[in-house]
């Protein structure tokens, strides 16, 4: 374990992160605007492209060297009967993903990604040469009972994330991806979500990895429950995440508030990777320019934690595997988008009457 990461540390380190760069922003749009097609009509491709000049401060930036960091964790409250899988099958998917079996390696080489696989609180000995070890307990406490961790763990659990990303940026990485890994955590960010949105339990949780009717009952109790329990603090992110947090999901604050730090973009991927969005945004509002929706999940509170933070999904493919496979597939929308931009003809080049009949 490096030093020690204290609050204070981390507010530093918060602070440090600037504003996209608005007028290369509006320059990328511009550009976008001569070229041959209606203005506008590339809908969501355009304003990805803007996005990206503003937060790399480049037009044509190169985003090639781009990682999917999943973060991997356990959580107490599986005990109370809230997934369809044992907690066994997160530390076996580790090595699924350290060996390229996983959905999200197949995407990964898809859209020509490298995979970083982080155990930030997997309740298993994990040994891999390809593992990033950064351990901080082993999984949560149950959130039924008492908090999941304490506040000095969730900001450990942050820091792991950032300095995770700050050695894959020294390496050349230049886009990121959020990808996660833990029985139970869509328990834990239904908590989240229910907090810091106001939506009620019932409408937070989902059937995660397909529970039933019964179970999912069970699975809003239960996370009423610890909200009623730990009585968190809205207006307190670090309250809210260590009390209702998993490791993982603080790993991707983490991974979210540094990306925003470097300039880098961060493609958010399903319902896990946007509560760690919430409370990244809560905690750093700066980092909000940065993040890129990738798709909308399953999870039926997904759509209401997307709108808290205004973010609009790049696709919807029903997908509810985590592990970052939306935010990987998203990797191919942005290479379209900077593609269009750098090698479509202008009005002027191709010789097309680009005047509009209200101009
Ligand atoms: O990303 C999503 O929206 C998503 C939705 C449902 C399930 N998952 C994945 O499934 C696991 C959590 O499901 P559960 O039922 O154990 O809470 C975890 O490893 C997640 O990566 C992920
Ligand atoms: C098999 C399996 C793969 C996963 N990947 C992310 N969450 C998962 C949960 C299960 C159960």
């Amino acid at each position: 374990m490096n030093e020690q990461w204290t609050e204070t540390r981390l507010l530093e380190y918060i602070g440090q992160i600037e504003l996209p760069d608005a007028k290369l922003a509006q320059v990328a749009q511009a550009h976008s605007d001569q070229l041959t097609k209606p203005p506008g009509s590339l809908g969501k491709l355009e304003a990805v492209a803007a996005q990206l000049a503003g937060i790399t401060g480049r037009l044509w930036p190169d985003l090639s060297q781009r990682t999917v960091v999943i973060m991997a964790g356990d959580h107490g409250v599986c005990e109370e009967g809230i997934s369809a899988f044992p907690q066994s099958v997160t530390p076996q998917m580790v090595y699924n993903f350290l060996q390229g079996g996983a959905a999200v390696n197949v995407l990964a080489r898809a859209a020509g990604a490298n995979v970083a696989c982080v155990d930030v609180g997997v309740a298993a000995e994990l040994e891999h040469e390809r593992l990033i070890s950064r351990k901080i307990m082993h999984g949560t406490h149950n959130m039924a009972k008492g908090a999941a961790m304490s506040r000095m763990q969730a900001v450990q659990a942050i820091a792991v994330g950032i300095e995770v990303v700050e050695s894959l940026f020294a390496q050349g990485s230049r886009m990121f991806a959020t990808g996660e890994m833990g029985i139970g955590n869509t328990t834990a960010s239904a908590a989240i979500v229910s907090v810091m949105t106001g939506i009620s339990a019932q409408q937070a949780a989902g059937r995660g990895t397909g529970i039933s009717d019964t179970m999912l009952e069970h699975k809003a109790a239960v996370i009423k429950r610890a909200i009623a329990v730990n009585a968190p603090r809205v207006d307190d992110p670090l309250d809210v995440l260590g009390k209702l947090g998993g490791l993982e999901i603080a790993g991707l604050v983490g991974v979210i508030i540094a990306a925003a730090k470097l300039h880098c973009p961060v493609v958010i991927d399903g319902y896990i990777s946007t509560a760690a969005a919430l409370i990244a945004a809560a905690l750093a509002p700066s980092c909000k320019p940065y993040i890129i929706a990738s798709h909308q999940s399953q999870e039926q509170g997904h759509v209401h934690a997307l709108a808290a933070l205004g973010l609009a999904p790049c696709i919807q493919l029903d997908l509810r595997v985590g592990e970052g496979t939306g935010a990987v597939l998203c990797f191919h929308f942005i290479d379209a988008a900077l593609k269009l931009m750098q090698e479509m003809a202008t009005f002027a080049s191709a010789g097309v009457d680009g005047k509009h009949a209200d101009q």
